[in-house]
Order: structure tokens, then sequence, then C-alpha cells
């Protein structure tokens, strides 16, 4: 019985198995293509948001940051989608009145909420990072700035977000983390992935840009030197990123940003005003403030000038004049002691800098309104004579021509543009002028700053090792599997051909 079966099969079968084969071949192409067209959606990204406030010594600001989840590790994917400026001064302001934050922050926060899906607040983390004014008002108080950060650290925990944290950054986490934020954002940290030649890969670390920041309390220096075998008096910070160590020097110099080195000059001055008037440089001709004598000094920055004045206000009257303007605030900067191979002022240990600088905030925004921010300005002479018409112009003048812009910010470009000047300087950039890159925003939304760099650090969003190549994407899968599929229907028909073909002869034969 099976037997008979079994002839009748085979005799089906060689009579039309190739028409079933065909038939069967055709059918799973049409499945496969069928599959294939459509699975090969793009499927919606998922995106996911992280939120730091920058808690200046002048002022607050939020920052929304956005990426895609499947991304997360390559570089300079994650971006900026909104900074929130808080209304009212720095933190450290809020010493003496805590019931007023919650106020202060709610607004910015209220942002956040509307920015972000809801169903993904839970998992967006929240940090609060603050810089020099906080580290100032600590040394003062240390009480008091842990009042401040336990009052803002109560109000921001009372959102659906995923709070973590509000402390006060180092000196050396503020520079590190900003030279982190642009070299991500210039995709100077994952260069050369691919490259074949391994000695190309060896001086990597020396295509990074180093990091100027200048800010209203301190400033920081930060960058890649050239010989990183000098034995440092202070330690270099060591990062292995995507596969590559660097070692980077980082220095804050606290009291050095520009509104307390105003507020240090004025106190050196005061002892040249024993009338309490005070005729000064950096500020245009024509232009007068009144400074609270009690103001000048009840502060950590100015208080190796402190005196006794027999007036209570110091008047100030501008004279606009750059170059003793400059001469004066060289006084803030010493530089002849120095104990190790090279220094920058104060005898602070500074390896020679090299390679391109990125310079950002108050930099910026300095040099920016003083139209100096082009590449085309590639030297410090013609910064300075610049910097020798803008000082000469009367604030009447200035005062028109500029209308829409605030008025502190206004009168004191004469002073902070030279301040920017002197300060590089005293770094020793005054033949390396076409090296700094005065930047803002990079990759047209995401501002420089230390903030990137912090929620990259802290949600370990830059791997040490290079990521693991990717598998395929979706349609080179997909192709990938039509063509192995009609190879091996391919090899399949042929086979049964010359199987049933050589059955054919062999029974002839017989
Ligand atoms: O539009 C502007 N023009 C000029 N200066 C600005 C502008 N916006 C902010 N600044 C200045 O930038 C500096 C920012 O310092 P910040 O508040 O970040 O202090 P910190 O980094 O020392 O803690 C302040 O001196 C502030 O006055
Ligand atoms: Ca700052």
């Amino acid at each position: 019985m099976f037997l008979v079966i079994d002839s009748r099969v085979k005799r089906f079968l060689s009579k039309n198995g190739l028409v079933i084969l065909g038939f069967t071949f055709i059918l799973s192409l049409i499945a496969l293509l069928a599959v294939g067209l459509t699975q090969n959606k793009n499927t919606p990204e998922n995106f996911k948001f992280g939120i730091v406030f920058d808690a200046g010594s002048s002022h607050t600001t939020m920052y929304i940051y956005k990426w895609s989840a499947e991304k997360v590790n390559d570089t300079g994917l994650v971006y900026e989608i909104e900074s929130c400026k808080v209304k009212g001064p720095g933190i450290s302001a809020f010493a003496s009145n805590l019931q007023d934050i919650p106020m202060y922050l709610s607004k910015c926060m209220g942002r956040a909420k509307e920015l972000i899906p809801k169903y993904k607040h839970h998992q967006t983390p929240v940090y609060l990072g603050a810089t020099a004014g906080m580290r100032l008002l600590r040394m003062e108080n240390e009480e008091s700035a842990e009042r401040i950060l336990n009052s803002v650290t109560s109000f921001l925990s009372s959102y659906p977000f995923n709070f973590r944290g509000a402390r006060i950054i180092s000196g050396s986490e503020e520079g590190a983390y900003g030279w982190i934020t642009i070299n991500y954002l210039l995709g100077k940290l994952q260069k050369k992935q691919n490259s074949k030649d391994p000695s190309s890969r060896r001086n990597e670390s020396l295509e990074t840009y180093g990091a100027l920041d200048l800010g209203g309390a301190s400033t920081q220096i930060t960058f890649v030197p050239k010989d990183t075998n000098i034995k440092p008096p202070i330690k270099f910070m060591q990062f292995r990123l995507y596969g590559n160590n660097y070692s980077v020097y980082t220095y804050s110099f606290l009291c050095y940003g520009k509104d307390q080195a105003l507020l240090k000059k004025l106190a050196m001055d005061i002892m040249n005003a024993p009338s309490g008037i005070l005729l000064d440089p950096c500020f245009h001709p024509g232009y007068e403030r009144t400074v609270d004598v009690s103001y000048l000094f009840n502060n950590t920055c100015t208080r190796e000038y402190n005196g006794q004045f027999p007036f209570h206000e110091l008047k100030i009257n501008g004279t606009g004049e750059f170059q003793q303007c400059q001469e004066d605030l060289l006084d803030l900067f010493h530089t002849t002691n120095c104990r190790y191979t090279s220094c920058t002022f104060n005898g602070i240990f500074m390896p020679p800098v090299q390679g391109e600088f990125g310079a950002f905030s108050a930099y910026y925004y300095t040099m920016n309104f003083l139209n100096l921010t082009s590449d085309k300005v590639s030297s410090e002479e013609m910064v300075i004579d610049k910097m020798k018409k803008f000082c000469a112009r009367p604030w009447k003048e200035v005062n028109t021509t500029y209308a829409g812009v605030k008025q502190k910010y206004l009168s004191e470009y004469c002073f902070a543009g030279t301040y920017v000047l002197t300060l590089l300087q005293a770094y020793n950039f005054t033949d390396y002028w076409k090296h700094i890159h005065f930047m803002d925003k990079i990759n047209d939304n995401t501002e420089a700053g230390w903030t990137l760099g912090y929620m990259l650090n802290l949600t370990n969003m830059i791997p040490a090792e290079l990521p693991q190549p990717k598998p395929f994407s979706r349609p080179t899968y997909i192709s990938l599997m039509v063509a192995f599929s009609l190879v091996l229907a391919v090899v399949f028909i042929l086979g049964s051909i010359i199987f049933h073909k050589s059955s054919y002869f062999q029974k002839k034969a017989i």
C-alpha cells in the first residue's frame, strides 16, 4: 500500500515538481516583499529630556535639552530646546528672603511642564548647579548658602520631574564641563572614530578646543596642554571619552568674573579719590554712577583693599580713556612671582596655551556687542583700536545710539571690553588672538556653557569606550533578507532541476 502511494507521489512530483517549486518561490517572494514593505515604516522616535538650572552669580537660567533615546551614545546629538531666563538676581541674593524662591523659579518650571510631554515628566532629570556667587556666599556664611540650597531643593522636588539635586559646583567642574560641552557640540570628541590609520588617532586630544568662560564672579580657562609629561603642581583632570584619554588643565579664578573685577578695581581706585569723586577712565565721558562704600567692601573679593573713608558714597565720573583703563586693570593681575615652569597671573601654574579656543558667556556678550567676534578681527591691535574709539564716545551719544540695550550692560561695555583684553593678555594670548573663537550657540541652537557637559556627565551619556558598531538599519536588514531568500530559492530550483534531470537519465539508462 505504502509502496503504491510512494510511487504515485514520485510520479506526481517528477511531473509537477518544478511547477510547485516555482509557485512556492513566487509566493514566498511576494510574502517577503509584503512584509518588507509594510514593516519598513519609520518607528516614531523615542525622545528624552533633561533640565539644568545654571544658578550664576548674576542670574539664573534654565536649559531644557532633548535627545533621541536610540542615539544616546553618539556625539553632538543632545540639543537645547529652551533657555528660560529667571527674572531677578542670582540665587545668592535670596539669603534673607528664602520665601521668594518658589516664585522666582516657578515661571521657568511652568515652561518646562508645558514643553515636555506629561508622560515624560517622571523620567526627566532636573539638576541645579550654582557657581561663583554661591561659592562666595558659602565662604562668607556657610549656613546661609545651605539654607538657599535647601529651599531650592524642597521647591524643585515638589514637581513631577525626577529632581536630582541642587549643589554648588566647584570651579574645576565648571571649567571641565564647559570644555566637555563645546567639544561635544563641535564633534571633537568622537572624530576619526573610523580612521584605519592608528597613528592619525594619536594626537587626537590636541584637536579639542580650549574653553574660556567669563562669568560675573569667576572666570575659567580649560585646555589640553601640548606637553602632558610635565609634572604639574596641580593635577590635570583625566577623562576617558569615546575611547580617547584626555589630560585637561583647568583653573577657575574666583573674583575675576567681570562684575567682581569691576568692584575690585573700584575698591583699589577709591584710595585715589579722597573727596569721594572718582574720575574713571573705564566709563564713557559724561557717565555718572554712585556706589555705596559699604556695598563695595561688604564683599569677600574686595576685603583686601578695605580701609576707612570719610564718605559713604563713591561718585564715579567717566572719562573714557581706554589706555588708562587698561593700565588700571593691569594692577589686578600680578605677574611677577612664578615658582613653576610657567604661570598665568597671581603665581598660578598654567602650561603654555595651545590649540584653538572657544570663548563664551560674558566673553561673547561683550565682544558681540562691540562687533569684535568675527574671524576677520584677527589681532589684538584691531581690538585695541576699536576699544579706544568706543570708550572715548560720550555717554549721551552711546545711550541714544543703543537705546534698546539694558543700561547696566551698556554703561559697562567699555570696562568689559577692556577687561576681556587685559585678562586675555594676562593669560598670554597676545600673539594668539586669531585662535580665539567667540561663540554663543553651537550647531544653531545650543548655548556654550557648563550645563550641558554637567548633564551629559551625570546621566552617563558620554561612554568611556567607542560605542559598538550599529546593527543593520531596518531597510538594509529587509533588503538582505530578500536577497538571501532569492539566492536560496535559485540554488534550490537549480538543485531540483539537476536532481530531476539526473534521475531521468538514470531511469533511461536502466
Ligand atoms: O547681554 C549681556 N551683555 C553683557 N553682559 C551680560 C549679558 N548677559 C549676561 N551678562 C553678564 O555675564 C556674566 C554672567 O555671569 P554669571 O551670572 O554666569 O556668573 P558666574 O558664572 O560667575 O557665576 C555677568 O557678568 C552678567 O552681567
Ligand atoms: Ca556662568
